[in-house]
């Protein structure tokens, strides 16, 4: 067996980890490794936009995890893509750019957890951007690693959607991100001269010649090394082989929200009756590990429009405008290769009296069915929305006592009746939008018929449909000493051991009310400054 020795060993080189394994290596007195399961992004199919529609397929830099059938969705199983290979999901997900709301950063303080408020935060998120548009600004940021963008080649049913959501009282607003949420926009991308920003790609690629960063691709993870309370190492799967890398500091999980549970339960760490069950040794009781799984509910509905005009389709005629399209991107990264489909949206409130939008809207150029993996002939386009706060809570357990068995996930989607009452209401409002004047000259067919007057049907056709938005979090949560389920503290750091942190969604103590990249981005930057402050300390 093999052993290297470094300061920090960072699990998991995704959004989390990039961030935490880059600043980490700005210091070239300190040695930084990287352990990821997937091999190298340097694909065109991670790095052309429009490769997430392969991507969502099993296979391609995928876990394509599967959730168990879940009563709330008329037994189905639900599908959880999580990216696998360096950039982790930054590198196959929708390129939205969205922080979430100022609410969401300052209820995570008050939970307990200081350092944590929307203030708190707001540097991190600057540092961790470059916002072509904006630039340095009370909200926004430059020269961050993060490339943030204007689309391109922004179809023109943007401004069909959004003339028809500003009918029913959405408002456009020039800077979701910024001082208020509310509205309708097109969303500003993660990308960078017509490619995917990914974390990888922004964080990694730049420094992947400092000599005091090792990266371990193709290296699943094993389990944890203790000596006594200390954790002082990773042992990782290299071919058939387990090998070791040693930790002198300090040992960072950012292997996600499924991920990050499953490595700590595999070394001990978890709910003492899960792990004797598993006949696992327990370390640390800790009894929220796995516990607190949060994540958006989506509906979408797709439509079938007899225009192409700004729509994405499978037909003749749009495979040969693809084939054009293929070529200017190949040459000049441009054109209509550079969309993420996903171009326009809005945050709406579904009562007026609420105090922040509770719903969010996802408007793509394309026809979205199951996943992207039902393909249907024709031109089209389709809307997402979502609960932005689930009141529902799942759990993430392990299959077995092997690291290289997938977790067993279990979203319990809408298993509080909260959740379903609002997707309902919130399928009335999208309808409106996307069943007005706006659109009648595409001749608008929905895929699934629903009769919108009939909260029953729209009740059904949701259980039957509905599945997530891809955001699962707080599996290994943040939070006081009050708190049971809370598994890390404010600095990041897993009760009753030492030497061990984490910096990834799971750390979310509640999920923010928008998309998840940029948010685990800031915790990775956060929890780099905090690693760096307390070595200082020492
Ligand atoms: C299809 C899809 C679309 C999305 N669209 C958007 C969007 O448009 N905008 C947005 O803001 N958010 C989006 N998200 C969500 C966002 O990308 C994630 O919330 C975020 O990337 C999570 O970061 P993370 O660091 O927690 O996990 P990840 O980025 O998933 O990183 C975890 C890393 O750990 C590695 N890993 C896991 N297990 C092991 C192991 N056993 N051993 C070693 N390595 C391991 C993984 O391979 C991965 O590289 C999307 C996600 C998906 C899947």
């Amino acid at each position: 067996m093999s052993q290297q020795v470094f300061d920090y060993v960072v699990v998991g080189g995704g959004s989390g980890g990039c961030p935490v394994a880059a600043r980490l290596s700005e210091d070239a007195e300190v040695s930084v490794c990287l352990l990821e399961a997937g091999g190298s992004d340097k694909k065109v199919l991670i790095q052309a936009p429009p490769g997430i529609v392969v991507m969502m397929r099993e296979g391609f830099h995928n876990w394509s995890f599967e959730t168990v059938p879940q009563p709330g969705l008329d037994g189905r199983k639900g599908y959880q893509p999580r990216g696998k290979t360096l950039g982790g999901s930054s590198s196959i997900n929708g390129m939205v750019y969205v922080r979430g709301h100022r609410w969401d950063y300052d209820h995570w303080a008050e939970l307990g957890n200081p350092g944590w408020s929307y203030d708190e935060v707001l540097p991190y998120f600057k540092k961790s951007e470059h916002n072509e548009r904006f630039g340095e600004s009370e909200f926004h940021g430059a020269g961050g690693p993060l490339n943030v963008a204007e689309l391109q080649s922004p179809s023109p049913l943007c401004e069909v959607f959004m003339g028809a959501a500003e009918a029913q009282g959405i408002a456009r607003t020039d800077d979701y991100n910024g001082r208020e949420q509310d509205g309708s926009f097109r969303y500003q991308v993660t990308q960078k001269d017509g490619e995917r920003c990914s974390a990888a790609k922004g964080y990694l690629w730049p420094n992947l010649d400092r000599g005091n960063l090792k990266l371990f691709l193709n290296a699943p993870f094993h389990s944890l090394i203790f000596e006594g309370k200390r954790c002082v190492g990773v042992r990782y799967h290299n071919g058939k082989q387990v090998e070791e890398v040693r930790a002198r500091r300090e040992v960072i999980l950012a292997a996600g929200a499924f991920g990050t549970p499953q490595a700590l339960m595999l070394s001990g760490i978890g709910p003492a009756e899960e792990l004797t069950r598993l006949g696992i040794p327990l370390r640390v009781d800790l009894p929220g590990v796995g516990q607190n799984l949060q994540d958006h509910i989506d509906y979408t509905v797709p439509y079938k429009a007899n225009r192409p005009q700004g729509c994405i389709g499978l037909t003749v005629g749009g495979g040969v405008k693809l084939a054009a399209a293929a070529v200017e991107w190949a040459s000049k990264r441009s054109g209509l290769l550079t969309t993420n489909f996903a171009e326009a949206g809005a945050f709406l409130r579904s009562d007026p009296a609420l105090d922040k939008p509770d719903l969010q809207m996802v408007f793509v150029t394309a026809v979205v069915d199951d996943h992207g993996r039902k393909l249907h002939w024709g031109y089209g386009y389709s809307c997402h929305i979502e609960v932005l706060r689930p009141k529902s809570r799942g759990t993430v357990t392990l299959r077995s006592s092997d690291p290289l068995d997938a977790p067993v996930i279990d979203p319990r989607f809408f298993e509080r009746r909260e959740d379903i009452d609002l997707l309902v209401k919130a399928a009335k409002t999208q309808a409106r939008i996307l069943e007005s004047e706006y659109f009648t000259p595409f001749e608008p067919e929905l895929i699934y018929p629903v009769d919108w007057n009939d909260d029953q049907q729209i009740e059904q056709d949701i259980r039957r449909r509905a599945d997530t938005q891809y955001h699962p979090v707080g599996t290994c949560k943040m939070g006081p000493d009050s708190d049971p389920l809370a598994v890390v503290d404010a600095r990041l750091r897993v009760r009753g051991v030492e030497g061990l942190r984490i910096a990834d969604a799971s750390v979310m103590p509640t999920i923010p009310g928008g998309n998840t990249n940029a948010p685990t981005i800031m915790i990775g930057e956060k929890a780099a400054a905090m690693l760096r402050e307390d070595a200082r300390r020492g």
